[in-house]
């Protein structure tokens, strides 16, 4: 891919926290397609995603989003300049209902695509509990209101941290789709994962990230044909990745849909 065509461009990227640098010089590219971004726990994955949507500033280097910079700008003129985010524990509020989380986004939203009856056709589950708060939702439930607040911002790229964390086998399916689905309309997706298995389903791109940088890139099959690969770069141990491991150990809270 040129720098011309590239969606989305990250270039030697710091940032952290106070005097703890945790990304190091990170740089990424990618176009109208889905990647993701795996690594141990710990090396970065969620400052990256947070810094990209302006959460955390940056310290250096940039970002350029379709060749703009928006690094440096406050997190609701990133989500306008065309970022949407799916944050890791999902954000919502438990005491607004499913239609009052969809409607306030809604309002801030500027394209057709995604409207909150299309996100309802998406996940019609949603539609059966758009009266209950959030707090009464299922985790599957609260994981397909996050993205469905996020696809109403019909942004270019859809950033999303640790998407399949605490959901069952079927929800999984269902954001594979989705995420599928996106890309199809020429939506670029960027994921973050932990789960070896659900990253190489979501995206045949995986940067692996080490130590606050991309330190290599394998397609799914790599990643999942190579267990020193997964050893090396994810901390996996013995299971095999088949099994659904997951690449750290925080993963396993159990099922939540
Ligand atoms: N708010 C914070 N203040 C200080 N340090 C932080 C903060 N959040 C994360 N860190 C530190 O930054 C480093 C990277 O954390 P980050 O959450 O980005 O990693 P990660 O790859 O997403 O891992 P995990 O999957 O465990 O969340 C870790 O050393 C972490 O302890």
């Amino acid at each position: 891919m040129s720098t011309n065509d590239a969606l989305l461009e990250v270039r030697d990227l710091r940032a952290g926290y106070g005097a703890s640098l945790v990304l190091d010089g990170l740089s990424l590219r990618m176009g109208a397609e889905s990647v993701a971004v795996v690594g141990r726990n710990g090396m970065g994955k969620t400052t990256l995603c947070d810094t990209l949507v302006g959460f955390l500033p940056a310290s250096g280097g940039e970002i350029r989003l379709a060749g703009r910079r928006v690094d440096g700008l406050a997190p609701e003129k990133v989500a306008l300049a065309g970022i949407a985010y799916v944050p890791q524990g999902r954000r919502l509020f438990p005491s607004l209902t499913v239609d009052e989380h969809l409607a306030m986004m809604a309002r801030r939203a500027r394209g057709r695509r995604w409207t909150p009856d299309a996100v309802y056709e998406l996940f019609p589950r949603l539609a059966e509990r758009r009266h209950h708060g959030g707090a009464d939702l299922s985790g599957g439930e609260q994981q397909m209101l996050a993205v469905g607040r996020a696809l109403l911002l019909n942004a270019p790229l859809v950033v999303m941290d640790e998407p399949s964390e605490g959901l069952a086998p079927t929800i999984v399916d269902v954001l594979v789709d989705v995420v599928g689905q996106l890309v199809a309309e020429g939506v670029a997706v960027l994921v973050v994962e932990q789960n070896l298995r659900a990253a190489v389903r979501l995206a045949n791109r995986q940067l692996v990230m080490v130590s606050g940088r991309i330190e290599a890139e394998f397609t799914g099959d790599e990643l999942l044909d190579r267990p020193e690969l997964q050893r090396r770069y994810l901390g996996v141990g013995s299971a095999p990745a088949s099994a659904g491991v997951a690449a750290g150990s925080r993963h396993e809270e159990g099922e939540r849909t």
